[in-house]
């Protein structure tokens, strides 16, 4: 595991065009070097600030949009186009307004489509998705995805591995359903640690006061049972994202000395 590094800055919204600016040119660099480039999405109100902030960058034209590979942490087991689906969402803060291939955007299964409201086996083709997609090199059942974004949860929670639910303890399986969520929907599906962890870089976002006990325990070697963010690492590189709000709780000698 890398030692993580910790960015804070002065606010949600600098924090939010920041790291679209960072995610233009990890794409930019990537696709230069091999043609494509892979992230994963998240969720919620700091994933989604992102994407509409890298919607709004004049800099997001310089992404090939057609040669790049999305795929999401997790996934709110809703109909497809339910307003709260995290692809949805995805959609209307920025993949509407791109152009994308669609062969390579793989949004998690929704409830009622080929799965029925079986989210156990929605999550297993998910799997098989990634693991279809996985080359040899990558030495793993997923791809070596270039960035994987995660928001974290005012309980420390990660794309939707949870304190304590059995989807934080998955060890084999690549993608789980999970019930029982504490956050609606309680049914949804979502990568496990395994799988983050096969990632070059992870990038954790997280900012606003509620996030602050979260972010200060999950640095501060909580276990990933208590504290799944403690769990997100990448294999090169892993990076939190923080505004001021969210770094307030966070020990003296954690905190980046460059920062405000
Ligand atoms: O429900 C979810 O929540 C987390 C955190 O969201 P936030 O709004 O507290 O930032 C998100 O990362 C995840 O993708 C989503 O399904």
């Amino acid at each position: 595991m890398n030692t993580p590094q910790l960015v804070v800055h002065r606010d949600t919204e600098l924090m939010a065009r920041a790291a679209a600016a960072r995610l233009i040119t990890k794409i930019v660099d990537a696709q230069a070097a091999r043609g494509h480039a892979s992230v994963v999405l998240t969720g919620g109100r700091n994933g989604n600030g992102l994407l509409a902030a890298l919607a709004e960058s004049p800099a997001r034209d310089a992404v090939d949009w057609s040669r790049l590979d999305l795929w999401w942490g997790d996934e709110r087991f809703l109909p497809d186009g339910d307003p709260e689906r995290n692809h949805t969402q995805a959609c209307r803060a920025l993949l509407d307004a791109v152009d994308l291939d669609p062969a390579r955007v793989h949004p998690m299964p929704p409830a009622q489509g080929a799965h029925g409201n079986d989210a156990d086996a929605a999550a297993a083709a998910y799997a098989a998705e990634l693991a279809a997609a996985a080359r040899p090199e990558d030495h793993a059942q997923v791809p070596s995805f270039d960035v994987l974004l995660l928001g974290v949860g005012p309980d420390a929670h990660i794309a939707s591995l949870f304190p304590e639910l059995p989807a934080v303890r998955e060890t084999e399986r690549t993608a789980v359903g999970v019930h029982g969520a504490p956050k609606p929907p309680p049914t949804r599906i979502s990568l496990t640690l395994p799988a983050i962890r096969a990632a070059r870089e992870v990038w954790l976002l997280a900012a606003g006061e509620d996030k602050a006990g979260a972010v200060a325990l999950a640095l501060s070697g909580a276990g990933e049972i208590q504290a799944p963010a403690a769990g997100a690492y990448g294999r090169s590189r892993t990076l939190w994202l923080l505004d001021r709000a969210a770094a307030a709780q966070l020990p003296r000698d954690l905190y980046p000395p460059a920062s405000p």
